[in-house]
């Protein structure tokens, strides 16, 4: 585990401006689908979208973003993009995977879980070792494979698909002593693997309904997005969070970002001023959120995929 260097002259130790970066572009819109691209393709298109999307996103607290590596001295922006791009063929393998089976078994299941861990693989391979996505890719590829098996669906239908394909058990899977699985251990804690088989309650209950409500009121799409992942924050036990700082660590970031949606959301000055807050205790935690945003890129991939 990483120690907090206060003397660190790492520019992500910094907290930076809470505002946008001048210049910075908004966020990319949902790619349209053109005729010539399958529908795996273009759910592949969307998954990597979120992901960017979710990277790009500014000002996120402990997190990578425009500004800064946040917590994290093993990645920056450009890797976490270069990581997104590498796990389209994966993503786009599981859709197809998912659409060619046409329903949930469990060689579906064994299909999913190689294709994951070939994924995992590609993303290692390019980020010379570092866990960029490897939530993400959990997360995202459940969703994708439940998208492809019925494109109609909502977002709570599509959610709860998910949640059934990550019950059945991967009988290839190595039990590797993860963050996640040691946090476990330690705190009795759920953490990724629990979220997808309950069919991902902090997006469907938390993250999209806030994203909803603060587009509702006239928020900025930077402003909806950042609202989204604080109600994340607030909800979730992320075992990244737990690893780096303990339970009391969680409880200070689950406080945090409830503070700054109590105050108005981040568009508000009194909300501002929180989200800085929270992001200077962050700093000081050498704490970082990895989970919740995963779950903001799973909550974007969903918003993006709800007109199919
Ligand atoms: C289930 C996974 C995520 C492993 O989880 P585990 O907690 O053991 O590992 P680890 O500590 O590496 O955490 C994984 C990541 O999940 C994210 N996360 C943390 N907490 C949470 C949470 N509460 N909810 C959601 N995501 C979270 C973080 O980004 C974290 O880095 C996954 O990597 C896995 O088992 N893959 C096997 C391959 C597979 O079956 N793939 C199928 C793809 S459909
Ligand atoms: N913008 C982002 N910045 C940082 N992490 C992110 C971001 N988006 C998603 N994540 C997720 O956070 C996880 C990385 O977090 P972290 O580095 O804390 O995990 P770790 O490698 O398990 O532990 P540690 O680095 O504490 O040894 C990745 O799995 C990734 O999916």
């Amino acid at each position: 585990m990483e120690t907090l260097n206060p003397q660190s002259d790492w520019p992500s130790r910094r907290p930076l401006s809470l505002e946008p970066p001048a210049g910075a572009s908004l966020p990319a819109m949902r790619p349209e689908r053109s005729s010539a691209i399958t529908l795996p393709e273009h759910l592949a298109d969307l998954a990597v979208a979120a992901l960017i999307d979710e990277a790009d996103l500014s000002p996120k607290p402990g997190l990578v973003d425009r500004r800064s590596s946040g917590a994290h001295n093993d990645m920056t922006l450009s890797l976490m993009h270069a990581s997104a791009m590498a796990l389209w063929p994966c993503l786009r393998q599981m859709a197809e995977a998912a659409q060619d089976h046409g329903y949930i078994d469990q060689p579906l299941r064994g299909a999913l879980g190689r294709i994951g861990r070939e994924g995992e693989a590609a993303m290692l391979s390019v980020t010379a070792g570092v866990n960029t996505h490897r939530g993400a890719i959990w997360a995202l590829g459940l969703l994708v494979a439940a998208c492809a098996l019925d494109p109609g669906a909502g977002a709570q239908v599509v959610a709860a698909r998910a949640g059934r394909i990550a019950l059945l058990d991967d009988p290839a899977a190595i039990a590797p002593d993860s963050h996640g699985n040691q946090v476990r251990r330690r705190y009795g804690a759920s953490g990724a693997r629990e979220q997808a088989q309950q069919g991902f309650p902090a997006v469907i209950e938390h993250g999209l309904p806030q994203l909803l409500r603060s587009r509702a009121a006239g928020a900025s799409e930077t402003h909806a997005r950042l609202d989204a992942l604080l109600a994340i924050m607030a909800a979730l036990s992320d075992t990244c969070v737990l690893w780096r700082a303990g339970p009391q660590g969680l409880a200070t970031v689950q406080q945090g970002a409830r503070a700054v949606l109590d105050a108005g959301g981040s568009a508000t000055l009194g909300g501002r001023r929180q989200l800085r807050q929270l992001e200077m205790q962050l700093l000081q935690l050498n704490a970082s959120p990895g989970g919740a945003a995963d779950l903001l890129a799973a909550c974007l991939f969903l918003d993006f995929a709800g007109s199919l």
